[in-house]
């Protein structure tokens, strides 16, 4: 099917959608005719910029309070839309969006509304126009999808067909069974669009909340399966009112618009799935994580490398580049001048500039990147070097991917055999990113498109400074865990991360070990310091789990937090922030599944005592 967008989708004036639009990849636009009335320019022109950008105009909308009308107020609605087929010609578009009337004067009836759709198919036909009939989920006496189709149906007229928009199906909890038994040839145009769960009159719901399909919850694919059995074939547009949304990079977005599309269409029980993009890769180890570090910070980490019980295990050969192990984890050091993590250190200051992750078929990882227009990285590689595939991720990041048993990344390092594994930590438990509220669904799109990982519902954690989403994505089997965090608010942990780190990046690591009372009390001997968690919380903890006082006690002495879910107990510590960027966790599973969620408030605010006070705007 041929992938649309609506223009009412994208920031900007109607020229700059248009290109953003052709460069995602769309091969067709519906104009909004909001955005052609303050375009200062022709129809033609608009024409003639789609057909140099390869967009075919397939629908010109909306058309508003149509149907129904008494009296005078008809003979006016037929005369306005007489000016706006002559504008469809201009445009080059044969299909008007018709959408039901939401006016006080309008009147009810299916034989009215049809009665006025046969005289108007007459005067379409007239200019070889066709008109599509969507009901909006507010519309005054049409706003179910099965009322238009029995309208269109009596209207009986070739060039009258039916608009179905998932949004005002679903939203309203329209069964959208009915939808196939609607002939393919009598759908003009299916709209597109997502949205998440809300409480809120469908109106506001639909023109502010709209997004990608995927990025709600919304059942678009049960909708497209419906839509699928009744044939049709005509284009699939995404309409997405979001005025967040518009204000975004639009070029991010409307990227973000067309991999909802391509994901679309990578579902099994749809006819039309191109086989390639049909895997979702699996993770099943984070190999290892680099630093890119700025030279002066490069000893400090170590040290608390080495506080945390890992081991300088290798060196590479010929760049300033450190690898250091413990269990399963290997954490890299680069302050090298003449690598990518050089360039990240210079955009972003020291952190996390890439991830490597192992993957089985690393070939079919990177079709299904290239399927949704994931960046692939390439960088010069000296003599005898290999490349590793990669892409970007969050914050200009790389994604490694690495075949089972792969010592690619690895063979440029000269083992050192005598530091043996100190065995306090095990494995990467998970990955927490801090981006900008408006990337989260875009990031967590990503993820998801790419990997096999469930999203769990979205937690709102409350700093003392502001609000902050959380997102977790995971895998079955716990060896990929990220958390994606954002705020609104410019002064949480969060945010404040974001500007220090000049964009979105890792902003902690956790690692599971076996016994956090001996691990920290190890790590302590060996000189790391940990988060202090006031008194207050461990009171409060013991009121809520009835915990062993002598649990209890260890726990308070050594600043561990704790948590239970149905299955077992969980235990956390946080390192200090390094540098006040990046900081450390280590936990202890006893099959908890959570992420200590009902803590976080607690160690953002420890957090926030500790970091560097930063000057707040003032009044004068
Ligand atoms: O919000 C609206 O008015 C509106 C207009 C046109 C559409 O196709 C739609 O779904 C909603
Ligand atoms: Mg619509």
């Amino acid at each position: 099917m041929i992938r649309s967008i609506a223009t009412v989708s994208i920031g900007g004036a109607l020229d700059e959608k248009l290109r953003t639009i052709a460069a995602a990849g769309f091969r067709a636009v519906e104009i909004f005719e909001n955005d052609f009335t303050c375009y200062d320019g022709s129809a033609r022109e608009v024409a003639s910029m789609c057909s140099d950008l390869g967009l075919k105009i397939c629908a010109l909308q909306p058309f508003r309070d149509f149907e129904g009308m008494p009296g005078n107020l008809r003979t006016q609605a037929f005369r306005r839309i007489e000016k706006k087929f002559d504008l469809m010609q201009e445009l080059g578009t044969d299909l008007l969006l018709v959408c039901s009337n939401v006016s006080h004067a309008s009147l009810g009836g299916i034989d009215r509304a049809a009665d006025d759709f046969r005289e108007l198919g007459e005067r379409a036909s007239a200019r070889n126009l066709r008109v599509g009939f969507e009901a909006l989920a507010w519309g005054r006496h049409v706003n179910d999808y099965r009322d238009a189709w029995e309208i269109v149906r009596r209207a009986d007229h070739r060039s009258i067909g039916i608009i179905l928009d998932s949004f005002h199906t679903l939203a309203p909890s329209f069964p959208v069974a009915a939808i196939r038994a609607i002939p393919g040839n009598r759908i003009f145009l299916v709209q597109l669009a997502d949205a998440p769960q809300l409480d809120l009159d469908v109106l506001s719901w639909s023109r502010h909340f709209r997004c990608f399909p995927g990025q709600g919850s919304l059942a678009i694919r049960e909708f497209m399966q419906a839509v699928d059995a009744t044939g049709y074939k005509g284009p699939l547009s995404l309409e997405i009112f979001n005025d967040q949304f518009r204000a975004q990079s639009t070029k991010d977005f409307a990227v973000d618009g067309m991999r909802s599309l391509v994901l679309l269409d990578d579902d099994e029980t749809r006819a039309q799935v191109a086989p390639a993009l049909r895997t979702r890769s699996v993770v099943t180890e984070v190999v290892f994580i680099e630093f890119a570090i700025e030279p002066s910070h490069a000893a400090a980490l170590a040290t608390l490398f080495g506080e945390l019980g890992f081991r300088l295990t290798g060196r590479h050969r010929s760049k300033a580049v450190e690898r250091w192990s413990q269990g399963s984890v290997n954490l890299l050091i680069n302050s090298s001048p003449d690598s990518f993590a050089k360039s990240h250190t210079v955009t972003h200051g020291s952190g996390v500039c890439a991830i490597g992750l192992e993957i089985a078929d690393v070939p079919t990882m990177m079709n299904r990147a290239e399927a949704i227009q994931a960046a692939a990285f390439r960088q010069p590689v000296g003599p005898g070097e290999l490349t590793i595939p990669a892409i970007r991720g969050v914050g200009g990041s790389l994604l490694y991917f690495l075949a089972p048993g792969s010592s690619n990344w690895n063979i440029d390092f000269l083992p050192i055999e005598s530091n043996s594994d100190t065995g306090m930590l095990r494995r990467v438990d998970h990955i927490s990113q801090s981006m900008r509220f408006e990337e989260m669904l875009s990031w967590e799109q990503f993820y998801t498109a790419l990997f096999e990982v469930d999203r769990s519902p979205q937690l709102e954690i409350a700093d003392p400074l502001g609000l902050v989403k959380s997102q977790v994505l995971q895998s079955k089997d716990g060896s990929l865990r990220l958390v994606l965090n954002a705020s609104t608010a410019s002064q949480t942990m969060s945010s404040r991360f974001l500007s220090e780190f000049f964009g979105a990046g890792v902003q902690h690591i956790a690692f599971t070990c076996d016994d956090i009372f001996k691990a920290t009390s190890a790590m302590r001997a060996a000189g790391a310091t940990f988060l202090k968690i006031p008194d207050n919380y461990y009171d409060d903890i013991d009121s809520r789990f009835d915990l062993d006082p002598a649990l209890l006690k260890s726990m308070k002495e050594n600043a561990i937090l704790y948590d239970r879910d149905d299955v077992g107990d969980f235990f956390q510590i946080y390192t200090h922030a390094f540098e006040d960027r990046f900081f450390f966790e280590i936990v202890q599973r006893r099959g908890y599944k959570g992420f200590g969620a009902p803590n976080a408030g607690i160690r953002l605010a420890a957090q926030t005592r500790e970091a560097k006070p930063r000057s707040m705007p003032r009044l004068s």
